[in-house]
């Protein structure tokens, strides 16, 4: 057999195995991941290492279980939009049911092994987050109102909980102010991709905010949320739960993405009804909406590793 046709089973293989990766949404992981390890880091108390490592993998796991069932359950619109067309299961590469297996049978283990490994408050924050984006978001709201994202988001909203409880088994108020800040970053996270992608939306019917309400109102909305969002990152610091390391941060964090939604309100391109698909300060604030989270709980970690 040739090194060429030797190979060609072994590509397959892989491809195989990154279908299954990307069942689990990996990128979106990586940002539940890193709210989840700043929960975990600034909890008071400690965890050992070997513990804090399970208690990660099961927060990635549960969360990548709750996106696979997910796409098991949107197979039919995903297959429509282009954004998702190439999914593995509308693409044909993975069955609905092994889909549907897989991500149950993670999420029932991801629940069990942080429930053994930490504890059953961690364990219960967790399973909750994984009904919310499966029953909540997925089944109930997403197809029926354009405040899906508002409700259904607090699923994102958990894993600095889920953190947090899996070094102290409660949940008290700076879990709750960390949790509300991601809750109140996923309307103008969300509405300002929705901007450009609401083609696909409206294509299948489901009624997101551009769709339903338009794109002026849609600017508003992501603005409105964003000055929201500002004042409720101070929370921490006005507390005492926080120094002025992350307080800097979140003012000057805060005040670039004010700017960035600013744009986003003021454009006029859609005057007349709806949003283009090239709206690039509804895209720069989306991207800039990922660094913004990840910078802010980076901050976070930093100010208790700095200022104790
Ligand atoms: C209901 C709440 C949310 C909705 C509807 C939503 C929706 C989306 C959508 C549609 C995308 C584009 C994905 C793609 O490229 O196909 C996206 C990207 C992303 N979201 Fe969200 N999101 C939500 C909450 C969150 C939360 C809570 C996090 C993490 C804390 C998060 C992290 C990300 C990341 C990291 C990306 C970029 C992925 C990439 O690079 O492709 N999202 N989100
Ligand atoms: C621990 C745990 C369970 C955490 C939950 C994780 C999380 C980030 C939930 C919010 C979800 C999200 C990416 C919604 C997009 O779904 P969509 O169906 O609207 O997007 P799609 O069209 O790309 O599939």
């Amino acid at each position: 057999m040739s090194d060429v046709t030797a190979a060609a089973p072994l590509r397959q293989d892989l491809s195989e195995v990154s279908d299954w990766v990307t069942l689990l949404k990996p990128r979106v992981i990586s940002l539940v991941v890193l709210t989840g390890v700043v929960g975990l880091l600034v909890a008071p108390g400690h965890l050992h290492p070997t513990l804090a490592i399970a208690a990660v993998l099961c927060i990635a796991l549960g969360a990548g279980a709750a996106g696979a069932i997910n796409m098991w359950y949107d197979r039919d619109i995903d297959a429509v939009m282009r954004r998702t067309e190439r999914r593995p299961i509308p693409a044909g590469r993975i069955e609905p049911g092994a889909a549907l297996a897989y991500g149950v049978g993670l999420a029932l283990a991801s629940v069990a092994i942080m429930g053994l490994a930490t504890n059953w408050v961690a364990a219960g924050v967790l399973a909750l987050s994984i009904g919310f984006y499966v029953f909540v978001y997925t089944m109930w709201l997403k197809r029926r109102t354009s405040q899906n994202i508002v409700i259904g988001g607090a699923a994102g909203a958990f894993p600095p909980v889920i953190g947090w409880a899996a070094v102290t088994g409660d949940v008290t108020l700076m879990p709750v102010l960390m949790f509300a800040i991601i809750f109140f970053w996923t309307p103008p996270h969300f509405w300002a991709l929705s901007l450009w992608a609401h083609a696909d939306y409206e294509k299948v019917g489901v009624p997101m905010l551009p769709v339903t309400h338009g794109a002026r109102e849609t600017r508003k909305q992501v603005l409105v949320y964003t000055i929201a969002l500002v004042p409720l990152t101070l929370l921490p610091w006005v507390f005492g739960f926080a120094g002025w390391v992350y307080a800097a941060a979140a003012l000057l964090l805060g005040a670039e993405f004010l700017r960035q939604s600013v744009a986003v309100y003021r454009d006029l391109q859609d005057a007349a009804g709806r949003s283009l698909s090239n709206d690039v300060p509804a895209k720069k604030a989306f991207r800039y909406s990922l660094l913004y989270l990840a910078l802010l709980f980076i901050a976070l970690a930093a100010d208790k590793a700095v200022l104790g």
